[in-house]
């Protein structure tokens, strides 16, 4: 390690006295101002991440669906997974050291991972569209250089793609290209060859409205428009050339608001569908005839990708086994839907794509969704062994084409991360050859009318759960004081938990009509407020 150079450096990239930044579920995430210092050490931790496992890594700088004025950094495991979470405390050590104590966390930090300096590094820079972003990555490269490692910066890309070339590289090709145009080579072909077999449904079936946030979706979605077969008509809008970054649009306002986008004019039944600011989320909705906006989340694509794999499943006989996994977040009728009517296993899992991943990857074939709409399709090795043999050598006709549809699926899906254009995708392949219309989708099962809150307290780390956050145990009291509450209405359910991402506490509750999941949210808000130490006023009702 060259100390004068890490200490010239880090000087350029100083740390503002007092501040202290975890990584959380998403990386770090601040106002951008205060990131240059992080930025700049995640370069160094990257380098150290690349060199422990001899493996090429990822760093993306955006803060998704937050405001324009903030942003974030995350590093992508050598498989295109989030980091390993044993370093996710090396990152926090990294980030708050006083500058002079910088060279003895990097070394703590190797002989801990036992890390070889000498071993070579390699990392894959990406960014969104936000004014602080390019600047940010400039600092990522200065952190990687001063101990000495490789990069390649692919410049403006989504937050999935950038997960796909770690993954491509580090697979010697095996999963694609490390390019852009080997990324849209690959989806737009599966795609292509999936909708080969729907039969045309009029062309007013195939448009379909998309509002990028003003954000990078835009840019990729055009990119990516002239592989795409003349049959696919998608208007984009919120393309960043008028207002900001997720401001009042964007898959995170749609489903939070359950409101139509700005920027985005809606005829009835029009099938549309919003992405965040770094394109890792999707959620799709339409207005009826009758004015009323429906919202179809993370749980509902969930569902539907579920039906059409299990049909194929069964097709192929092979029996692999299929689960969902979704988070305490997933609409209560969405779990019983899954459960009870389709007869698919579901599991429960903590809040963040880490934890919906790692479980997803127990079964050959895992469904998993955030109902925010953050999600993918994960295939085991021997699943996808499989079925690439059953496309190559089985006789039967009616096997081998379902063999063929699953193959392209796999090739569709980006596994590495939840990905809103391959969802996109995705989506619009099985409404194609499945004949559906957006409200046949929504009709599959209606949702429980649900409510999320926010409630500031002095420390949010007072409040512990248990069984996939769905249970706390700290504050005493708190959970049975919830209990009493959600008996006091039909089909109810309610939980608390503290965000991993802002300094507040979520609350969530259904129950069978909007008054009531609105009443529900209400009390247990107030109950967390005043057991849970609340800051400020009192949350006032709905
Ligand atoms: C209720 C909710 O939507 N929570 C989001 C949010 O996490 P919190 O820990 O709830 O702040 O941000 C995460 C990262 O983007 C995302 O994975 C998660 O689903
Ligand atoms: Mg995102």
């Amino acid at each position: 390690m060259d100390s004068e150079a890490l200490k010239k450096y880090s000087a350029l990239h100083p740390k503002p006295a007092g501040l202290t930044l975890h990584y959380g579920t998403a990386g770090f995430r601040t106002k951008a101002e205060q990131l240059d210092h992080v930025v700049f050490r995640m370069g160094l931790l990257a380098v150290l991440r690349s060199k422990a496992v001899t493996a090429t890594i990822g760093i993306m700088v955006t803060a998704s669906h937050n405001p324009e004025e903030d942003n974030g950094v995350k590093l992508v495991d050598p498989l295109g997974e989030m980091l390993h979470p044993s370093w996710e405390e090396y990152a926090t050590q990294l980030a708050n050291a006083e500058e002079q104590e910088l060279q003895k966390v990097i070394t703590e930090i190797c002989q801990k991972a036992a890390v070889n300096l000498h071993k070579d590094a390699l990392v894959f820079i990406g960014r969104d569209t936000r004014p602080s972003s390019k600047k940010l990555s400039q600092s990522v490269i200065d952190g990687i250089q001063v101990l000495g490692g490789q990069y390649h910066d692919y410049g403006l890309v989504t937050t999935p793609q950038l997960h796909y070339m770690v993954c491509c590289q580090n697979t010697q090709g095996q999963y694609g290209k490390a390019t852009l145009e080997g990324y849209y080579e690959k989806l737009s072909k599966a795609f292509m060859e999936l909708i080969k077999q729907s039969h045309s449904s009029g062309e007013s079936q195939r448009h379909l409205k998309i509002d990028c946030a003003n954000g990078i979706g835009a840019l990729k979605l055009s990119e990516m428009k002239p592989y795409f077969p003349q049959e696919v008509l998608i208007h984009i809008h919120n393309d960043g050339t008028k207002e900001k970054l997720n401001h009042l649009c964007g898959a995170d306002f749609v489903k939070v608001h359950q409101k139509p986008p700005g920027g985005l004019d809606m005829k009835p039944n029009e099938r549309c569908c919003s992405f965040d600011g770094d394109a890792d989320r999707i959620v799709y909705y339409y207005k009826d005839t009758a004015g009323h906006f429906h919202l179809i989340d993370g749980d509902k694509i969930a569902t539907l990708i579920s039906i059409f794999l299990k049909e194929l499943l069964a097709k192929v006989k092979q029996n692999f086994n299929m689960a969902v996994v979704q988070t305490a977040y997933a609409n209560g009728n969405s779990t019983r839907y899954l459960q009870e009517t389709l007869k698919v296993p579901v599991h429960c899992v903590k809040t963040g794509v880490k934890h919906l991943h790692h479980k997803a990857q127990e079964f050959d074939v895992g469904v998993y969704f955030e109902a925010n709409g953050h999600g993918t399709v994960l295939f085991s090795k021997a699943a996808e062994t499989k079925i690439r043999q059953l496309v190559k050598e089985e006789k039967d006709d009616e096997k081998r084409e379902a063999a063929k549809m699953l193959a392209n699926m796999i090739d569709l899906i980006n596994q590495t991360v939840g990905d809103a254009v391959s969802d996109m995708l995705v989506i619009e392949a099985i409404l194609a050859l499945k004949g559906l219309t957006v409200q046949q989708w929504d009709s599959l099962y209606t949702d429980l009318p649900n409510r999320l809150l926010k409630v500031q307290v002095a420390d949010r780390r007072v409040i512990d759960t248990t069984d996939a956050e769905r249970r706390v145990l700290t504050p005493p009291g708190l959970q049975e004081k919830i209990d009493v509450l959600v008996k006091k209405y039909k089909l109810s359910r309610a939980f608390v938990r503290p965000s991993g991402t802002e300094d507040v506490v979520r609350i969530y509750a259904e129950a069978d009509t909007q008054e009531n999941a609105d009443a529900l949210a209400h009390e247990v808000s107030l109950a967390v407020f005043h057991l849970a130490g609340g800051k400020g006023a009192p949350p006032q009702p709905i």
